[in-house]
């Protein structure tokens, strides 16, 4: 007989957090131990941190940017558990944080867990890949609700990258984050990102491929929650076991696991 595996979730009292709890109490694979809250913060759903690290066998981080390279870290140290961080907003610093960590436990990071914007990427490599930069343009819009707190969101950046990808160039060289003043005409081969914030909207994202004569637009949107969770619950039972690195939700959907 399997054991259960025991999982812990950082940011458990948030919009995300409380979903996910469902989510896993939901799953006779999965014992659910506990949230973790912000240091000090006290709650009946919270266990401390230290018997998070030590008991859990999966992490799932939808807390913050900065909590979750602290978390990595901490976990890193100790030699596991794994994480699954879906928190979004992570600077350059925080980033190779948990880069580092992952040389130490295995850590799945994604901007968005739905299957349906993971397939979206793909189509914007292969996208990207075959339009030629020359003739077309490419942006991205995303929307969110009114408490969302950083802009691009993850899921923009994760589309980001995969058009970059496509057009083998690195995102950091031809990315274009906002647009106000005397912009000055677009720069060939630029990727543009727009963000948009407004009551509830839980998170629409569209890919534009515009060139002299004609547009294709992609567009993805979640109309809930739930699918976030239920990805994060496929990749905390698909990384037990693996071995330390960096993982995507690639990872867990090209997996015959
Ligand atoms: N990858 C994906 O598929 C998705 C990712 N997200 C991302 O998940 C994150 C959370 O989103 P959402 O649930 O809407 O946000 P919320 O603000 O509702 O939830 C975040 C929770 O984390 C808590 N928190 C803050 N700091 C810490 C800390 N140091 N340790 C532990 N907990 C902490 C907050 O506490 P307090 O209430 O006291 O501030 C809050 O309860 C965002 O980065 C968002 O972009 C969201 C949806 C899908
Ligand atoms: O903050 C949110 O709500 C969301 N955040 C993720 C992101 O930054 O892309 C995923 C989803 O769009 C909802």
């Amino acid at each position: 007989m399997t054991l259960p595996i025991k999982v812990a979730v950082a940011g458990s009292r948030g919009r995300m957090g409380q979903t996910i709890v469902a989510v896993l109490q939901s799953d006779e694979a999965v014992d659910y131990i506990g949230g973790i809250g912000r240091p000090g913060q006290v709650d009946a759903d919270f266990i401390d941190i230290e018997t998070a690290v030590e008991t859990a066998d999966v992490i799932i981080d939808f807390s913050t940017a900065a909590s979750a390279a602290t978390l990595a870290e901490r976990c890193a140290r100790r030699g596991g558990p794994a994480l699954v961080i879906g928190a979004t907003g992570f600077d350059r610093g925080e980033e190779d944080r948990i880069a580092a960590a992952a040389r130490q436990i295995p850590i799945l990071r994604s901007g968005n867990f739905s299957i349906g914007l993971n397939m979206l990427t793909g189509l914007v490599s292969q996208l990207s890949g075959i339009l030629p930069a020359e003739t077309w343009d490419i942006e991205i819009v995303e929307a969110h609700h009114r408490r969302k707190v950083d802009a691009p969101s993850g899921t923009a950046l994760m589309i980001g990258e995969a058009a970059a990808l496509g057009r083998a160039v690195p995102l950091e060289t031809v990315e274009r984050r906002g647009r106000d003043g005397l912009t000055g005409v677009r720069p060939q081969g630029e990727i543009g990102f727009s963000a948009v914030r407004g009551g509830g909207i839980v998170g629409e994202h569209s890919v534009i491929f515009a060139s002299e004569e004609e547009v294709i637009t992609i567009s993805h949107a979640a109309l809930g929650r739930d699918m976030f969770a239920r990805g994060a619950l496929a990749a905390t039972r698909w990384i037990v076991g693996k071995p330390s690195g960096e993982y995507t939700m690639s990872d867990v959907l090209n997996s015959d696991q």
